[in-house]
């Protein structure tokens, strides 16, 4: 059976994960820095640290030669690693690094918990619907099918995970307190390292059951150090999502559940300038959340290389293949010297289950454990769903009758939100007129509205005051 990347690597550093074939410059043993070492700083480590970088935690010459030079990130901070068990339940979790870990040391870790970041003041009585919505007393009855050889058992509790301390305490400040059926189901199986084709609706709590996993095993691989050849950069893990929003919104996640670990995580995606990206990813990454075209736009400019990858998410696989990006995945996945399937880690998930992503799920995963949560395919049923139908002439009053409907009755207690999905921009951006000037405020969503703008949207979203009413053109 095979185990965890952890245990993978654990023998060697010349075991790491990178095909013969491919010529990224392996980590010499000379870079490993034993335990009883680990405390010093970067400038306690012997062997071939050429520099620092002016500061940034890079390791090796500024890269001005005319033959590129393996750059690697030095672990001069604490870095406990300790054995598990490879069902996910015993072991120590292991600390890639201390505090400033993993970042540049010019640049502070932004807390992404912004003020609420005091543990010790999070109260662990309080609604579990307080953060997301999610309904847990619906979860007790959905249906749960696993299939697949020597399936870990799922678990009922956070901590029955060993996940480590930091994400411990960054699930806390997430004020998660037990895992969604997805979770429970998916991060033994990925813990134990294997692939895993999961369908399982949206807003499930996907994203934590692919990231923890991927966060902890980078945490705990004792030979994985964040490599730069030039100016090209070897993540470890490799999340591709369909939209920017979806990528975004995952590294916002990704960016909370890796808090203090010393795992970076970087996002890159289209339709926005690639400057500031290409920066970003200069500065380190381990964790790259990407949209598909953005990546291959990358990958061709050389500037990120796929030979160190350990992990592999695809999320949200039905709607990539629905948006046309298969042809960029299986480049991706196929044709740019990312490790094999079975030398990588893949975590496939999909609302559906059609023909397609079978067909991808058989070329990308390994010996796979197949999980499905809820009814594949159905919309949930915490959704009520009703078809009128209306005249053309009468569709703007039939609205207006609904949202004064809507509004005199509330929605258990709270003002209730609306998002309206119409067929052009032009007649999204007339409705949002027209119902501004008949006393619902809102607002547009759509292609030739700023990244900005829609940001500052979307996040206006659940406040209270701002526009009640989203009219968007297209399903995003
Ligand atoms: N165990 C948990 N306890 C409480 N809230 C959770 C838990 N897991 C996830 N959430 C929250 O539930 C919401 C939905 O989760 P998430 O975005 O991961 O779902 P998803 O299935 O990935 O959805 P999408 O398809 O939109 O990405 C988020 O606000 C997330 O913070």
């Amino acid at each position: 059976m095979r185990t965890s990347w952890a245990d993978s690597v654990s023998n060697s550093a010349a075991e790491i994960a990178i095909s013969d074939k491919n010529s990224l410059p392996r980590p010499t043993r000379s870079t490993y820095v034993p335990p009883h070492l680990r405390s010093g700083s970067i400038s306690d480590l012997s062997g071939p640290v050429s520099g620092t970088n002016g500061g940034s935690r890079w390791i090796g010459s500024d890269g001005g030669g005319t033959k590129p030079e393996l750059r690697r990130q030095g672990q001069g901070n604490s870095y406990a690693t300790a054995g598990r068990d490879n069902a996910g339940g015993g072991g120590g979790g292991g600390v890639r690094n201390n505090r400033s870990g993993g970042w540049d040391r010019r640049e502070r870790e932004v807390n992404p918990f912004g003020n609420d970041d005091k543990i010790d003041d999070i109260k662990q009585n309080f609604s579990e619907q307080e953060n997301s919505g999610i309904n847990f007393d619906a979860y007790e009855d959905i249906p749960v099918e696993v299939s697949g050889e020597n399936v870990p058992p799922p678990v009922n509790t956070f901590a029955e995970i060993d996940l480590g301390e930091i994400l411990n305490q960054n699930i806390r400040r997430c004020k998660y307190v037990k895992p969604t059926p997805v979770q429970r189901h998916a991060i033994p199986i990925a813990l134990a390292g294997k692939d895993l084709m999961a369908c399982a609706q949206t807003g499930s709590g996907k994203t934590a059951a692919f990231c923890f996993p991927i966060i902890s095993g980078i945490m705990r691989e004792p030979y994985a150090q964040r490599t730069r050849v030039g100016r090209t950069v070897y993540p470890l893990g490799l999340i591709l999502s369909p939209t920017r929003e979806l990528s975004c919104q995952i590294h916002d996640e990704a960016k909370k559940f890796s808090y203090q670990t010393g795992v970076k995580v970087v996002v890159a995606y289209g339709g926005a300038p690639i400057n500031q990206q290409l920066r970003e990813l200069e500065r380190g990454v381990d964790i790259l959340v990407a949209t598909p075209g953005r990546l291959v736009d990358l990958l061709e400019r050389a500037r990120v290389s796929l030979q160190a990858i350990r992990y592999l998410a695809l999320d949200e696989a039905d709607r990539m293949l629905d948006m046309g990006f298969e042809p960029q995945i299986r480049k991706i996945v196929e044709q740019m010297n990312m490790p094999n399937r079975g030398v990588r880690q893949t975590m496939l998930f999909s609302a559906t289950f059609p023909r397609e992503i079978q067909r991808l799920a058989s070329d990308f995963l390994s010996n796979h454990i197949f999980l499905a949560v809820g009814r594949v395919g159905s919309s949930t049923d915490l959704i009520v769903q009703r078809v009128e139908f209306v005249l053309e002439s009468d569709k703007r009053s039939h609205l207006m009758d609904l949202l004064h409907a809507q509004r005199e009755n509330g929605n258990h207690g709270k003002q209730a939100l609306t998002l309206v999905f119409v067929e052009t921009k032009k007649g999204a951006d007339s409705l949002e007129h027209w119902l501004c000037m008949n006393g619902f405020p809102s607002t547009t969503i759509h292609g030739d509205r700023t990244q900005q703008i829609l940001k500052r949207v979307v996040s206006a979203y659940p406040c209270p005051d701002s526009h009640r009413t989203w009219v968007s053109h297209t399903v995003t």
